[in-house]
């Protein structure tokens, strides 16, 4: 079994080949190869999963897991197995592969039934001439166990080089927090009473709940509720530096899923959030619907870019696109889906601050461009009015390491290790003249 995990493998009758169904795998395998084959996000990948579309939640976050231990460890994974491979297998049966040496070497799942389940996994997914090559690979695997791992840089090999090149001196830090699997962070709604707090958390001295990795979130008594949502500590902190007060008009620019527009929400402020994805907009809209949130906030789909208030605003946040590469930590698809390309996106960011004035580094990124208090109707760019307005020191005193000489608000994966690590993320603010 995957450790935490029941193994359903054999629970649920024969699939079409003959082989006994094994939900956790056949999702896991879906994403991987989403991921890999398609380049698709990890989520997106588990959507579109078949096998995922009849199965219960807990074989979803069970395959969930076991899919980003795989993303996570890929390059050590395929490290391992290069001295028992004579030449390269299609990508189908690599991923088998993957997926049975993220279960020896990765999650403590007994080696018999780490190899055992592969080599059915193979044979459901119609790659029957292999299922020899699986067994034979996977044992040897399983023979070495932890020593396959000897003289590994992990952390270098799990990160794409352009990336590693990209992130430089930060680089191993970085790469070494994204080796461990990401805790579950949690805004709380403010007010919210100590005994209704979900169990088992640590309280960050930025003020996010923490919770242990593999916490399911919906299994927690006030989710459905709204008491508290899913934020990553580094995400939860630019509405925190806006410092909303009650009754001020915000607008929240790009604003689905809606972790920062709650916030702001909650604080009292009139928030007016623009989402262009429709998609991405209804879910915002169910979020809202289901969490019993204020409302008298706005939800509305337009182009930030284009969007503009019928009266003048106190604030606007801006939490443009950017690369993602800051949430490897929990998304570790992102790191073999993204290319080279994301010095084009800087460029797109750097334009777009004649609109929004949003500058944000390649690779490690999140932003935030409040022009705050006494702001007019637009966020332009430099020229335009507005005026760096750098965060303090007492500001950000709980977190210095992340306040940049110019005063900018700068996480990455390698800050706060020792309590599981954080998103990278980039903040600037600024000031109507
Ligand atoms: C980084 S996510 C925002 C996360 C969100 N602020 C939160 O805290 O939950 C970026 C969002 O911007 C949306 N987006 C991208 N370009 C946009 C545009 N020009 N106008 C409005 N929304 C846009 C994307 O669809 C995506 O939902």
């Amino acid at each position: 079994m995957i450790q935490g995990v029941p193994d359903r493998s054999g629970a649920r009758g024969r699939g079409p080949r003959g082989a006994a169904a094994d939900p956790t795998r056949d999702i896991a395998f879906d994403i991987v190869q989403g991921v890999l084959e398609h380049r698709r996000m990890l989520e997106t990948s588990l959507d579109q999963s078949a096998a995922a579309r009849d199965a219960d939640a807990r074989d979803r976050a069970a395959a969930h897991r076991l899919a980003a231990t795989v993303l996570r460890h890929m390059g050590t994974a395929g490290m391992v197995l290069e001295p028992f491979l004579k030449k390269e297998p299609p990508l189908p049966v690599r991923t088998v592969l993957l997926i049975g040496v993220a279960q020896i070497l990765f999650l403590d799942t007994p080696a018999h039934a780490a190899v055992g389940t592969a080599v059915s996994l193979a044979r459901r997914r119609g790659l029957v001439p292999f299922a020899g090559l699986v067994n034979a690979v996977l044992r040897r695997v399983a023979q070495a166990g932890a020593g396959a791992l000897e003289g590994l840089d992990q952390a270098r090999l799990d990160v794409p080089p352009w990336l590693w090149g990209a992130w430089g001196s930060l680089a191993r830090p970085v790469a070494e927090a994204l080796g461990q699997e990401a805790p579950l962070d949690l805004t709380l709604r403010p007010g919210l009473p100590e005994a209704e707090r979900p169990p088992g958390g640590v309280m960050l001295p930025t003020g996010t709940l923490r919770l242990p990795a593999g916490t399911r979130v919906a299994d927690l008594p006030g989710y459905a509720q709204g008491a508290f949502w899913v934020q990553d500590a580094a995400a939860a902190l630019p509405a925190r530096l806006l410092a909303p007060r009650a009754g001020e008009r915000i607008a929240d620019l790009c604003a689905a899923p809606g972790g920062k527009t709650a916030q702001l929400a909650v604080a009292g402020a009139e928030v007016t959030a623009i989402e262009r994805e429709p998609g991405r907009l209804a879910r915002l809209k169910e979020n809202w619907t289901a969490s019993d949130w204020p409302t008298g906030c706005k939800l509305v789909q337009g182009d930030a870019a284009t969007w503009r208030p019928d009266a003048p605003l106190d604030a606007v946040l801006l939490d443009a696109p950017c690369s993602a590469t800051g949430t490897a930590h929990r998304h570790p698809d992102v790191l073999w889906i993204k290319r080279p390309r994301l010095t084009a996106l800087t460029e797109g960011q750097d334009r777009r601050r004649a609109t929004c004035c949003v500058p944000c580094p390649a690779g490690l990124c999140g932003v935030l461009a409040p022009a705050r208090r006494r702001a007019g109707t637009r966020t332009r760019g430099r020229g335009d009015g507005l005026e760096p307005d750098p965060f303090t020191a007492e500001e950000l005193a709980v977190l210095p390491e992340a306040l940049t000489k110019e005063g900018w608000l700068r996480t990455h994966p390698g800050l706060w290790t020792e309590q599981g690590g954080m998103d990278g993320f980039f903040a600037a603010r600024f000031r109507r003249r």
